[in-house]
This record gives structure tokens, C-alpha cells and sequence, in this order.
């Protein structure tokens, strides 16, 4: 435990925040992580054989769920959690019990900043959610409330206040998040770029969501954050957090909150198999050109001031307009209910907060 002299320093945020780990591997990466993750509470989401045994390494506060343990709290609603694939972390999302999560695969580890010093991930993802979102106009000198940094001449004073930041997506070293056809071509590409730099990403704009290394705000958006029907008996894989991200984003613009991206980095270690990822990624790969501009033209009806409200709504929308395509939407659709349901039953607080989950600022809804 740090200390400052001879108080220990409570870390930040230490009982607000779980870390939601999805695995068909091991967690011995979590060794290196110590440090910064060992005060924390992990949610584990074993996929693949649930009579696997997953050793967690001593001295972390956790708890495991396996496919059994999904189908036993959920029953048929477990039909919405994908199998064998990382969408499967979402469950974690929906069992947890507190205000903040950060998710991270089990081939993430720490990385070092140009300095040379271990860089701790979840510490900077806190300072991202903690901090306010500038999604209405973009700050060109990047994150204005970063130290050092400020709003550039011309920036309106009645907008530099802000929106809540409901989620802080991270960026990766070594191997890039690149899909099959980028990785085949390029099979050796390494990012070794570090961008100093913090971002929101502007109102209206939408992003391709990496789960690999993604904090965010579970009161703010977390019944958004279904990262759908994907691997096995699906005709799609690797699109669950692109999906999330995709769904996330216009209900946070629906609801004046932020997204952010940028720093944290951490070091990605295993590049997945290109052609195993091609099978996943094929159908993706043609339906997101049909997809994005569906989200794009995607409106919210104005009452809709819950995320929970939003959701059902984008859900109906899916099934109209993108069950056309393929009846996996039609499935998908009535799996992102499902999912609603699901996580109304296991949280009923937030399935009884009716009080809108808006921004305390930004400009008057039009
Ligand atoms: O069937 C599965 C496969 C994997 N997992 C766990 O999910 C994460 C990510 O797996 P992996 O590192 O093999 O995949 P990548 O290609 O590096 O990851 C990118 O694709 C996204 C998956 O859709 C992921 O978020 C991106 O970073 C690991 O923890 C695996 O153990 C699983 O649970 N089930
Ligand atoms: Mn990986």
C-alpha cells in the first residue's frame, strides 16, 4: 500500500470501482498489474468450459462467474450473454455492484510511458471519468482540464463547464487493435506511438469502441454497455465492443454525456489469429457499412431521458430497420431487451430511477 509519510494513501475510488476481466486463457498477467489493481474488487467472466479451473492469483478480492454460474442467475435471460467470445465480459457489468468499471483483457499489461515509467491504466481512466467531457466543441489543445492545459482563446465560456464523462477508452501498445484483413496484411505492425493526449470525442461523431482497455461510468450509461450477440452459434464475432460502442455513443449524445479517448495505454501482448478472425469479422465486415449509417441517422425520441428508455427505443429501431439486412438483427434486437431485462432484475434501483441521467450543463436541447 502506498503512503505518503506514514499514512497509507487510500487508492482512488477503491470501493466505487470493480475491474471486469473476461478469460478463456489465465490470469497470470495479473501479477504484473499488482500494484495498481490489487486494492480493487476483480469480477472474473470465465468463458469457454466452465469445469476449467481458473486459478486467480493470491491475494486478489474477486469474484468468478463461469457459464453455469450465468445460466444459474440469469436462467433463459442468459441467452442475451454471449458464449465463447469476449462479449461475455458484459455480464460483469450487469453482476456488479458499483458506480465505476474498468475492463481489460487477459493479454494487456502495464506499459511505459516515453519516461520509461510503469504507467498505471486504471489511475489515468479515473482522472478521465472523474474530469468533464467537452463533446459540444472541440478544444484544440485536447483535454482543458488536464494540468498544464485550458480552454484556447474562442472557446465559448457558457460551454467550459463540460458534460459527465460516462466512459474513457484507452489506447494500446505494441499490438494495434487492427481487424483480420489490416492484420494479415500487415502482420508485424507494432504501434509504438505514444500520443500524449486525451480527447473527447465530439457530439454527433461515432468511433470504433476496443474493449480491450475501457473504463466507464455504470450509473451514467452501464445499460448501454451490452456488448451483444457474438460467437459461438452467431454468425458474427469481435464485433461486441464495436456494437456497445456504437449503441453507447448515441445515447450519450441523446443524453449530453461524454466519451473520451486517448491516454491511458497499456502494452498489448498476443496477436490473435488473423484467419480465425477473418471467420469471426466476415459478416462485420460488410454489415458495418450498412450499420454505421444507421447509427448515424439513429434519433432519440426527446422524453427518452433514461438510458434504459434510450435503449429499448435504439433496440425497435435495430429490428425495423437493420432486420432487413439479416434476421441476426432480428435476434439481436430482441437479445438487447432481453439484456434490458435482465439488467432492471439485477439492479432495481436503476431500473426505478426515473430521474433523467443528462448533463448538469451544455447547450439547451433543441
Ligand atoms: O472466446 C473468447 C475469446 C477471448 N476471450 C477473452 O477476451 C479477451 C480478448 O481476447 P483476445 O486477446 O484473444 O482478442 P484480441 O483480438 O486481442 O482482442 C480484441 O478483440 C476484442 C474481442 O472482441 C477485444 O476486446 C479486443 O481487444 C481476452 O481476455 C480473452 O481471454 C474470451 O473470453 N472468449
Ligand atoms: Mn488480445
Amino acid at each position: 500500500m502506498a503512503t505518503s509519510g506514514s499514512v497509507p494513501i487510500t487508492p482512488v475510488l477503491k470501493d466505487e470501482l470493480d475491474i471486469v476481466i473476461p478469460t478463456i486463457r489465465n490470469l497470470d498477467f495479473l501479477e504484473m498489474w499488482r500494484p495498481f489493481f490489487q486494492p480493487y474488487h476483480l469480477i472474473i467472466v470465465q468463458d469457454g468450459d466452465p469445469t476449467r479451473t481458473i486459478n486467480v492469483p493470491e491475494g486478489f478480492d474477486y469474484e468468478l462467474y463461469n457459464r453455469n454460474d450465468i445460466n444459474r442467475i440469469l436462467g433463459p435471460k442468459a441467452s442475451c450473454i454471449s458464449f465463447k467470445d469476449s462479449a461475455c465480459r458484459c455480464f460483469g457489468y450487469m453482476v456488479s455492484k458499483k458506480k465505476y468499471i474498468y475492463t481489460i483483457d487477459d493479454d494487456c499489461f502495464v506499459a511505459k510511458d516515453p519516461s520509461g515509467k510503469d504507467i498505471n491504466a486504471l489511475e489515468q481512466h479515473i482522472k478521465n471519468l472523474l474530469s468533464p467531457s467537452t463533446p459540444f466543441f472541440f478544444n484544440t489543445l485536447y483535454d482543458p482540464y488536464r494540468e498544464g492545459a485550458d480552454f484556447v482563446r474562442g472557446y465559448p465560456f457558457s460551454l467550459r463547464e463540460g458534460a459527465k464523462t460516462a466512459v474513457s477508452h484507452g489506447l494500446w501498445l505494441n499490438i494495434p487493435d487492427y481487424d483480420a484483413p489490416t492484420q494479415m496484411v500487415k502482420p508485424l505492425e507494432r504501434n509504438t506511438r505514444y500520443v500524449d493526449a486525451v480527447m473527447t470525442v465530439p457530439k454527433g461523431t461515432l468511433f470504433p469502441m476496443c474493449g480491450m482497455n475501457l473504463a466507464f461510468d455504470r450509473e451514467l450509461i452501464g445499460p448501454a454497455m451490452y456488448f451483444g450477440l457474438m460467437g459461438d452459434g452467431q454468425p458474427i464475432g469481435r464485433y461486441d465492443d464495436m456494437w456497445a460502442g456504437w449503441c453507447m455513443k448515441v445515447i450519450c449524445d441523446h443524453l449530453s454525456l461524454g466519451v473520451k479517448t486517448g491516454l491511458p495505454y497499456i502494452w498489448h501482448s498476443k496477436a490473435s489469429n488473423p484467419f480465425v478472425n477473418l471467420k469471426k469479422e466476415y459478416n462485420g465486415i460488410f454489415w458495418q457499412e450498412e450499420i454505421i449509417p444507421f447509427f448515424q441517422a439513429a434519433t432519440l425520441s426527446k422524453d427518452h431521458d433514461t438510458v434504459q428508455k434510450c435503449y429499448i427505443e435504439l433496440a425497435k429501431q435495430v429490428k425495423e430497420k437493420l432486420g432487413k439486412i439479416d434476421g441476426y438483427f432480428v435476434k439481436l434486437a430482441d437479445a438487447m431487451v432481453t439484456w434490458i431485462e435482465a439488467w432492471d432484475e439485477l439492479n432495481p434501483s436503476s431500473a426505478s430511477a426515473t430521474t433523467a441521467t443528462t448533463a448538469t450543463n451544455g447547450p439547451a436541447k433543441k
